[in-house]
């Protein structure tokens, strides 16, 4: 065994809901991480079957994608074989795995220590983006999954970025700050616009300093499985199979994946976001439009729409993923398809 194959990869969980900023945090620590000469892996986790998060990350960096599922639950058996395959083919001196807004970092982070039994892996922490705004209204709201879902991934990080503090007021985060120290005293909180954090800080400040933390998540592990699990689900790649084995599903969280024909009104465009229901808390795409000859990634994420320019490489079809609850999808459709005939 040479030097290489005996020292342990370290690895980073990014966990938060959609769209609250893991992919702007990704591009951060890569950057850190190549700046201090090492050679970082992605583990890039979709539910939905494209990866558009992908396109932001420079090419050079190697990415695994697991796409069509959630690591927590339909496609986390995999997430080992993906490890072992980066490392082996790689040899990355660290690893981030970006998971999905819906997933509960409980099963990932069972899925990464099950891995480290038969591979020299070093889980260094959970980080957690929290969206500001998000969450100070529905905590205001006091319930619902979404909010459920987002106070788990806050009590299971060892760092959590209160992010997109941007959008809400000064007293507003003295008061998300208090609420989610309250609900994990263990982490590490840096609020921030952007991810804009301390690195440094952030990447020392590893799990070995919450051993209290995570020997009190290890003493209730049925109660976290099934709070948040039974209520969320996906509505497909959903076997027997999955729910034998983690009785873990994600049923109420819809996706849908829409392939442009054509360029599209921009005007048009942004007015179908702006009447989007709230049921559909996340969109994302590639979008050519009829008024200008630049391609564009769009972010849709908690009622605010962005625009990045893009070049991107090959053949990649205009195309827009959304995802939500509960959302009529046949409304959404007759929208779209409206948009192309413009
Ligand atoms: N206003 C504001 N927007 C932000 C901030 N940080 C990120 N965003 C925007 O929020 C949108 C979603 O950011 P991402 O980093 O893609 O979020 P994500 O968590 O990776 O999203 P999913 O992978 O879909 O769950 C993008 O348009 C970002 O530019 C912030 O601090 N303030």
């Amino acid at each position: 065994m040479n030097e290489q194959q005996n020292k342990a990869v370290p690895i980073y969980i990014l966990s938060g809901f959609l769209g609250s900023g893991k992919t702007t945090l990704l591009k951060r620590l890569i950057q850190n991480f190549q700046h201090l000469n090492l050679k970082p892996a992605v583990i890039m986790n979709e539910i939905g079957d494209v990866n558009l998060d992908g396109l932001l990350v420079e090419e050079q960096v190697p990415m695994s994608e697991m796409l069509g599922g959630c690591i927590c639950c339909s496609i986390r058996g995999d997430l080992g074989l993906e490890i072992a395959n980066l490392i082996q083919s790689e040899s990355p001196d660290v690893i981030v795995v970006e998971s999905t807004g819906i997933a509960n970092p409980m099963e990932i982070l069972d899925a990464v220590t099950e891995t480290s039994l038969y591979m020299m892996l070093e889980l260094k922490s959970v980080i957690t983006v929290v969206d500001a705004a998000h969450l100070f209204d529905l905590y205001k709201e006091q319930k619902g999954k979404t909010y459920r879902l987002m106070q788990e991934q806050i009590r299971c990080a060892d760092v959590l970025i209160l992010n997109k503090t941007d959008r809400v007021s000064s007293e507003q985060i003295d008061e998300l700050k208090q609420t989610i120290s309250r609900w994990n005293p263990f982490a590490l909180l840096q609020p921030a616009v952007q991810c804009d954090v301390d690195l440094g800080l952030l990447l020392t400040n590893d799990r070995t300093q919450h051993t209290v933390a995570v020997s009190q998540e290890q003493e209730h592990p049925d109660l976290h499985h099934h709070e948040h699990h039974e209520h969320y689900e996906h509505d497909h790649h959903h076997t027997d199979h999955d729910h034998v084995h983690h009785h873990v599903s994600h049923d109420h969280v819809m996706v849908y994946t829409h392939y442009f024909t054509g360029p599209i009104d921009s005007t048009a465009f942004e007015a179908f976001i702006a009447e989007l229901p709230r049921e559909v808390y996340r969109g994302k795409g590639i979008l050519s439009f009829t008024d200008t000859s630049s391609r564009f990634l769009f972010q849709y994420a908690y009622r605010e729409l962005d625009f990045i320019k893009i070049d991107p490489q090959g053949q990649v079809q205009d195309v827009a993923v959304f995802i939500g609850e509960h959302f009529d999808k046949t409304v959404l459709i007759d929208r779209l398809k409206a948009l192309e005939l413009n």
